[in-house]
């Protein structure tokens, strides 16, 4: 305890409640919705999740300057599967405009970055064009991850269930996750090993669960090494968000699988 994620989640709930006195606009923005688990099913490469991020608690600035939408239209103009839009203000000064911007230029699912504790943040990421939602096991206790699964499922929504332990995907496999986001960095202590993909992913069978490695991918062969483990996908942010040719780094990654 005293750890990060248990701050982020303390000022989630205040968060929370503040959405919950002000309201929601009620109305959500006319886009479409592309399905992210049958596009990792049917992809021949390695999908690419590719994350607007411009701070972090174990960063600290990444990219302040960035402008999401130009940021969103070239990872899809270079192929990537999704774009990952980090909504927390406090801890990665993201916001939930980011997502409603990006949502309106690009065609590729998007997926609202984010910690989820309570129903009408799914309301809201919806609202805001997305279609794929984030629930980190960690985060949550058993029963509020079933219901917010449930809930993000009954909107139509995918969700991208996240675990960086052995219980943690205990749980996930509890709630019967389809996609499981393998984190490599530890969101207690922010160290990365890119060895907890292949530990958790050798757990796990491949054409059953779609496993997306996460965090602290910075080069091809990385990318290689969490393929092999048995992922069809991978999130990144910060290797993106700094790339010097990002076209270039973006196509590399999309190895065949
Ligand atoms: O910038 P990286 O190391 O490529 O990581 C991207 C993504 O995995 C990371 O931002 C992330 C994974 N899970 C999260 C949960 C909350 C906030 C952020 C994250």
């Amino acid at each position: 305890m005293g750890n990060i994620l248990t701050k982020i989640i303390d000022e989630k709930e205040i968060e929370v409640a503040r959405l919950k006195e002000t309201g929601l606009k009620g109305e959500a923005l006319q886009v479409t919705r592309p399905s992210l688990v049958e596009q990792l099913r049917t992809a021949a490469s390695m999908s690419v999740i590719a994350e607007i991020k411009r701070a972090s608690p174990s960063k600290g600035e990444i990219n302040l300057d960035v402008n999401p939408v130009e940021q969103a239209l070239t990872y899809e103009r270079n192929g990537a599967t999704a774009i990952s839009v980090l909504t927390d203000e406090k801890f990665f000064k993201g916001r939930i405009e980011d997502l409603q911007q990006v949502s309106q230029h690009v065609a590729i699912p998007r997926l609202c970055k984010d910690f989820m504790v309570d129903e009408i943040q799914i309301d809201r990421a919806y609202e805001s064009g997305a279609t794929v939602i984030l629930l980190i096991v960690a985060a949550l206790s058993q029963e509020r991850l079933q219901a917010l699964y449930t809930y993000a499922k009954q909107k139509g929504l995918d969700v991208l269930t996240e675990v960086h332990d052995e219980e943690e995907l205990e749980r996930a496999l509890a709630i019967d996750a389809e996609i499981i986001g393998i984190n490599n960095r530890n969101l207690k202590t922010f160290e990365v090993d890119l060895a907890v993909t292949e530990r958790l992913a050798s757990r796990l069978d491949s054409n059953r669960h779609l496993i997306i490695s996460e965090s602290g991918i910075k080069t091809v062969a990385d990318v290689e090494r969490v393929k092999k483990a048995g992922a069809r996908g991978i999130l990144v942010g910060e290797t993106l968000m700094q790339a010097a040719d990002l076209p270039e780094t973006l196509k590399q990654f999309q190895l065949t699988l």
